[in-house]
């Protein structure tokens, strides 16, 4: 079965062309600046050359139907026709407490994911514009939905609910959720398998550090914590997202500078972060290398990312009474050899051991980057959050089918 995996995000719309039999990656490519001037469409074959389009590209529904005709290109296709994708996954950042698990779309399933459009602002109204833009170019092919809130679902209530009003949790299901999930529970199961024990038998820190950034606390192999919200602003800070911050400064900013709901929501969540304190960039390639050219701004956002994330994986420590092993993943978690450098430094009074060395590889395997006398081992897992949706598409139409 060919499954075309999904991830879209506003203004852009990451894609994966899975072959089941063999669980193959036939093709994977981005369409960004979605309803800017030059998009540009990347594609990238499994056996041929990367290729680039720039074009208009106003909406989601034009942005999949230029993935399709590039998926089905004489030169650069590695499929004949779109008939033979029967099946299209997508991520959705946020299921609330109505979704514990992936599921087949349907009207229903529409419905609560447009309800949950203010919870996950960056994120739920991409996802809904990329299942539409499919069932439209894709007529009848089942859709599925895996969603990055139902890892955490296991949370109990100590660590879900906020210390507010209950009446806020009953009326308008105001509590934690986090994000990340999919990432979460899939690379704690490879480091499980990594260290050949069983996943049940460690206390785990994942840390998936990319643009969006969180943590998972994982003990006998659930989610017993995790740093995002009630939406995924809370916790670290991120590229262009506070993380956590004193709730108080939100009135008192938005009374002193005369800010609308939405003015402090924008403030928030793509101008803070990073790109507000080093003044350049959300990206964490660029912070670097404004660190190490001397910009005192981009030392300041460096210092403070790490001083916060670090912060978090003490509690989480503290949280589970010990930790086993601390994962790094995603875009910064994978690549950042400083950063993990500098947090697992100071980690010392935990048990952690660097193995520098270690730390430099480049590599794009799960690997160990403690020491063999440390207390906790120390991994780097490359995320994949499009397998994990591939594989559950591929169960829930297999189903679908047997039933039919
Ligand atoms: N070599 C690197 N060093 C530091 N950061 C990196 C490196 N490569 C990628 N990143 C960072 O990874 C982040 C993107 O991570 P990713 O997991 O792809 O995010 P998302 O899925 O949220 O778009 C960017 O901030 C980018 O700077
Ligand atoms: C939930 C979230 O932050 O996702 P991303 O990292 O893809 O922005
Ligand atoms: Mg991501």
């Amino acid at each position: 079965m060919k499954i075309l995996v999904i991830n879209a995000g506003s203004s852009s719309l990451k894609y994966q062309l899975y072959d089941m039999s063999n669980e193959s990656v036939l093709a994977k490519g981005r369409v960004e600046r979605i309803g800017m001037d030059s998009s540009i469409l990347v594609h990238q074959p499994k056996n041929g050359e990367e290729v680039s389009q720039v074009s208009e590209i106003l909406e989601h529904t034009t942005a999949i139907r230029k993935v399709l005709k590039i998926l089905t290109h004489k030169e650069h296709g590695v499929i004949e026709s779109t008939q033979e994708i029967e099946a299209v996954g997508h991520r959705v950042v946020h299921g609330g407490e109505s979704f514990k698990g992936s599921v087949v779309v349907d009207q229903e399933v529409k419905t609560k994911i447009r309800r949950l459009f203010a919870l996950a602002p960056l994120h739920n109204p991409a996802a809904m514009l990329g299942i539409e833009a499919a069932e439209k170019n894709m007529p009848g092919v089942p859709q599925v939905v895996v969603f990055d809130t139902a890892f955490h679902q296991t949370m109990s209530e100590k660590a879900y609910l906020y210390p507010i009003p209950k009446v806020l949790y009953k009326k308008h299901h105001v509590r934690r959720y986090g994000a990340h999930g999919t990432s979460h529970e899939y690379v704690s199961r490879i480091a499980a398998d990594f260290l050949k024990r069983p996943v049940e038998e460690l206390k785990m820190i994942t840390c998936h550090i990319g643009n969006g950034a969180s943590l998972a606390a994982i003990q006998n192999g659930i989610s017993v914590d995790t740093s995002m919200g009630l939406t995924p602003l809370e916790g670290l800070m991120m590229g262009t997202r506070s993380g956590d911050i004193d709730p108080a400064i939100v009135p008192y900013v938005m009374n002193k500078e005369e800010l609308t709901i939405n003015e402090v929501d924008s403030m928030l969540n793509k101008h803070s972060g990073l790109l507000a304190i080093s003044g350049i960039s959300s990206d964490m390639r660029e912070i670097t290398e404004g660190m190490i050219a001397g910009y005192p701004n981009a030392t300041l956002a460096f210092e403070m990312y790490e001083y916060r994330l670090r912060k978090y994986i003490g509690s989480y420590a503290a949280a589970m009474n010990g930790v086993d092993v601390i994962v790094f993943t995603a875009g910064v978690g994978e690549n950042s050899i400083i950063l993990r450098e500098r947090v697992l430094t100071n980690l010392t009074y935990l048990g952690v051991e660097l193995d520098k060395e270690a730390n430099s590889v480049i590599s794009g395997e799960p690997r160990r980057i403690s020491a063999p006398n440390s207390k906790v081992e120390v991994l780097v897992v490359p995320t994949n959050e499009e397998l994990v949706i591939a594989r559950d598409t591929h169960r829930l139409v297999q189903n679908l089918i047997r039933n039919v």
